[in-house]
């Protein structure tokens, strides 16, 4: 027997002759009594040298899980499955719907932290509902009995049960439903977030994508770091490239390896700066705010003022401008140092743990400041696709890794150029079972045909080049005749 199961013995021992103290207590002075209880807990405190601590699941607020009570639920997740007799099992509703084990009422579980052991015990007090009812109710409120020797306090209340609460935090994110949030004006609606793209399924080079990925994992490790060189615990990252190249389908593979929020931030539907900031103030740690588009969402170069102003000089008629003055409030007023301050202002600290993505199809329109490294740290091109990338989606789409057609195909790629998702959609199945050969040559005729287009397009362009050229040198030559004209007539 272990050494704190002899003192639980010799505890519940003393605790039976409480017990019958209690029957016979009423017989007993008050005086005598109380001095008699007081004098019994130091003696058992005296022989029981362990601490214990209850964790109840609800504490105050009846109806509010405690915080605490959940994240070491979780925290003694594994260690039940593998070591408590009696198992509840759930289905936790994220996305894998996966089982989760906890361990029963009344089991216990032992841990160890720096070579000190210690137990877990799990219980539940039922008190019968004060109410009348003819179903009366039992309330059961369960709790979680930590058990240490008393010589560990300093280690146990500090270290010990701020790791217990950190890893179960982490656990209960990992395995929550995740949700998607888009904002109507300054508040935030969400639905469950189910994307099923990830990294894996991601058509790109494979060192690139190699190296996003120990970027965003190295993040989302980094909080001591963070701290210790006082910066905010967030990342900017800017996507860059053509329509259908995945900026899209990476920020949901951002989420998925992260297991993060996803905040859609539509920026035309803010009013103003103080509503963009109401809104970052309610997002939440762990997650990702996206602006999709950014050089469309605002004129972010300065020039609506400008433009605003000339219109305003340009309208004659009050009731034009009147239109066109609900018209511009109708619009959105977040300006860029409102963005800027939304990006790395002090309030942007708040919560940490945060992404926050740019998409754009247009880089160069963008104003430097908002995109200088510090406020968008890492720029990302997606481009056209390329052979690396279409082996990922012949991988995913056909089951392929190699094929006779690939070379043809690889040849063409390096050719011309087409977004990943045309290539997607040549690749999709659309027979059954899958004809391969036709989805290849399909793609083949598609990049071939696409060469031709390319290649008239350069035809064009240059022989409109041309036709420029010899107009500007007509004109240069037409102006060179008036003027020798001019030296002529005066001479
Ligand atoms: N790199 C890629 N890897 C895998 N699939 C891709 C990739 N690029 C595009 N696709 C496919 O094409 C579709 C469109 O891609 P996505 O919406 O991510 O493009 P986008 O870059 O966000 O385009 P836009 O600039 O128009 O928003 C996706 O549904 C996806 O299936
Ligand atoms: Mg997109």
């Amino acid at each position: 027997m272990e050494s704190k199961d002899l003192f639980t013995h010799v505890g519940s021992i003393i605790a039976s002759f409480m017990f019958i103290w209690a029957m016979f207590q009423q017989y007993f002075p008050y005086e005598l009594r109380h001095n008699i209880e007081k004098y019994s807990q130091r003696l058992l405190v005296f022989f029981y040298p362990y601490i214990q601590i209850t964790f109840n699941e609800f504490t105050g607020d009846r109806f509010m899980r405690s915080d605490a009570y959940s994240a070491i639920e979780n925290y003694l997740s594994s260690r039940s499955s593998t070591q408590a007799k009696r198992l509840k099992a759930d289905i936790v509703k994220n996305s894998n719907q996966s089982l989760v084990l906890s361990m029963d009422d009344h089991e216990e579980v032992s841990d160890e932290y720096e070579g000190i052991k210690l137990w877990w015990r799990s219980g539940k007090n039922i008190s019968k509902s004060q109410v009348f009812s003819f179903y009366p109710v039992t309330d059961e409120k369960r709790y979680y009995k930590l058990t240490f020797h008393k010589r560990h306090r300093d280690v146990i209340l500090g270290p010990y049960l701020t790791s217990v609460l950190k890893e179960g935090r982490a656990i209960k994110v990992r395995n929550r439903m995740r949700k998607l949030y888009t904002n109507h004006g300054s508040n935030w609606s969400h639905v469950v977030f189910e994307h099923p793209a990830t990294f894996q399924t991601l058509a790109m080079e494979p060192e690139k994508k190699k190296e996003i990925i120990d970027d965003l994992i190295t993040f989302s490790k980094a909080e001591d770091f963070y701290a210790r060189i006082g910066r905010a615990w967030k990342r900017g990252y800017l996507l860059y490239g053509p329509p259908g190249t995945g900026k899209s389908t990476m920020i949901a593979a951002m989420a998925n390896l992260l297991g993060y929020d996803l905040y859609d931030l539509e920026l035309t539907a803010v009013k103003d700066n103080t509503e963009l900031r109401k809104l970052l103030i309610e997002t939440s740690s762990k997650s990702i705010i996206v602006i999709e588009d950014i050089d469309c969402s605002l004129d972010l170069t300065g020039q609506r003022r400008k433009k605003k102003e000339e219109e305003d000089g340009n309208a004659k008629d009050p009731r034009q401008k009147i239109e066109k003055e609900e018209r511009e409030t109708k619009n959105s007023q977040v300006t860029l140092s409102g963005l800027l301050n939304f990006i790395d202002g002090l309030w942007s600290a708040c919560g940490g743990e945060r992404l926050i993505v740019f998409t754009t199809n247009y880089i160069e329109k963008l104003d430097p400041a908002l995109i200088r490294k510090g406020r968008m740290d890492k720029h990302i091109e997606l481009s056209y696709c390329n052979y690396e990338a279409f082996a990922v989606l012949a991988k995913n789409y056909l089951n392929l890794d190699s094929h006779k057609l690939f070379e043809r195909v690889g040849e063409l790629l390096g050719e011309t150029e087409i977004t990943p998702a045309d290539v997607a959609e040549h690749l999709m199945p659309k027979t059954v079972p899958t004809d391969v050969e036709f989805s290849l040559r399909s793609l083949i005729k598609e990049l071939e045909l696409a060469k031709e287009e390319a290649k008239e397009k350069a035809a064009k362009k240059e022989a409109e080049a041309e036709a420029e050229a010899v107009e500007k040198l007509l004109v240069v030559n037409e102006e060179a005749k008036e003027e020798e004209k001019e030296v002529t007539t005066t001479s």
